[in-house]
């Protein structure tokens, strides 16, 4: 639910929003911290399944499992499986991560040992991960140059909305494939649906959507070369609870005044 000044004008005691998710790209945080209202998200709690959902979807779209196991059900595999039937390999090859943050680094860590590469493009360098984790630091034009698997898991701000386009996708190989574990609008869907029509890149694995849930009508329900989720990252019955359990613990703290395990913005504290 998007929180912005229009919502804020009716509800002018307000001390807290408390927010059921790691990314906040729905609250207009300047705003809230200007007015005095605390934000709140939930990262960290999520951050392994997050990873291993993420990691999931990358494997299942480079060995085509759901669309196999369709085939499967369906009594089609009635004989030797086709060539036009197989996937592609994951294992030593080259992993790009876009946003190596919390969930970033989870990913990296489950990639450690099994590709060969892990390129990364962040904000910042993160030197502990470098040498953690060997992964190496590039430009995002490099990323997506020389990566066999682009995963997006930034956040979705000013910056990165609209940050994979014509451009990006053009400059990545042909046999790549792309990962969006992050949020929809980082990504001009037209110009993802066109590259996978066009077989410019290989396949996507998609857990977040520009419109979710995905309007029936989307092109990318009808293409083989996509594996969807529906933004399902977080979603397993230990993960919910303990973020609804740390939206309450930040929103008791914020009722009361006090500053909440996970404030985004501290600045809002010179102001209540
Ligand atoms: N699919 C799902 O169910 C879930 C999706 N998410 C999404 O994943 C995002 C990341 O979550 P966390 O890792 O916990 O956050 P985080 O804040 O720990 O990591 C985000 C990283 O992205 C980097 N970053 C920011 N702007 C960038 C840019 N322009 N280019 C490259 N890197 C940039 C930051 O420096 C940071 O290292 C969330 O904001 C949310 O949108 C989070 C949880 C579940
Ligand atoms: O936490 C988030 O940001 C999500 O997308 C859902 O868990």
């Amino acid at each position: 639910m998007k929180v912005n000044q229009e919502m804020l004008d009716r509800a002018p005691k307000l001390r807290i929003v408390s927010n059921i998710s790691a990314g906040y790209d729905n609250l207009d945080i300047k705003e809230l911290t200007s007015r005095g209202i605390m934000a709140t998200n939930t990262p960290d709690v999520l951050t392994d399944t997050t990873a291993d959902a993420i990691f999931g979807l990358l494997l299942a779209t480079a060995r085509r499992i759901p669309e196999l196991d369709a085939y499967v059900k369906a009594g089609q595999w009635t004989a030797k499986l086709p060539d036009e039937r197989f996937g592609v390999d994951v294992h030593h090859k080259t992993l790009g991560i876009i946003g190596m943050g919390r969930i970033g680094k989870a990913i990296a860590e489950r990639a450690h040992f099994g590709f060969k590469n892990v390129l990364y493009h962040n904000r910042t360098r993160n030197s502990d991960t470098e040498k953690e984790l060997e992964a190496t630091y590039v430009s995002l034009d490099d990323l997506l140059q020389q990566s066999d698997f682009v995963c997006l898991m930034a956040p979705l701000t000013d910056e990165t909305i609209g940050l994979m386009g014509k451009r990006e996708f053009d400059l990545m190989k042909e046999t790549a494939v792309f990962i969006n574990g992050a949020r929809g609008s980082m990504v001009v869907e037209a110009d993802l649906i066109h590259a996978l029509q066009n077989k410019t890149i290989r396949a996507a694995g998609l857990d977040v959507y520009q419109n979710e849930p995905l309007p029936l009508d989307s092109p990318l329900l009808q293409l083989e070369n996509v594996v969807t989720m529906p933004h399902y990252g977080s979603a397993t019955q230990e993960t919910r609870y303990k973020m609804a359990e740390l939206a309450v613990d930040n929103l008791i703290k914020g009722i009361h005044r006090q500053a909440p395990p996970s404030l985004i913005d501290k600045a809002v504290l010179a102001h209540i």
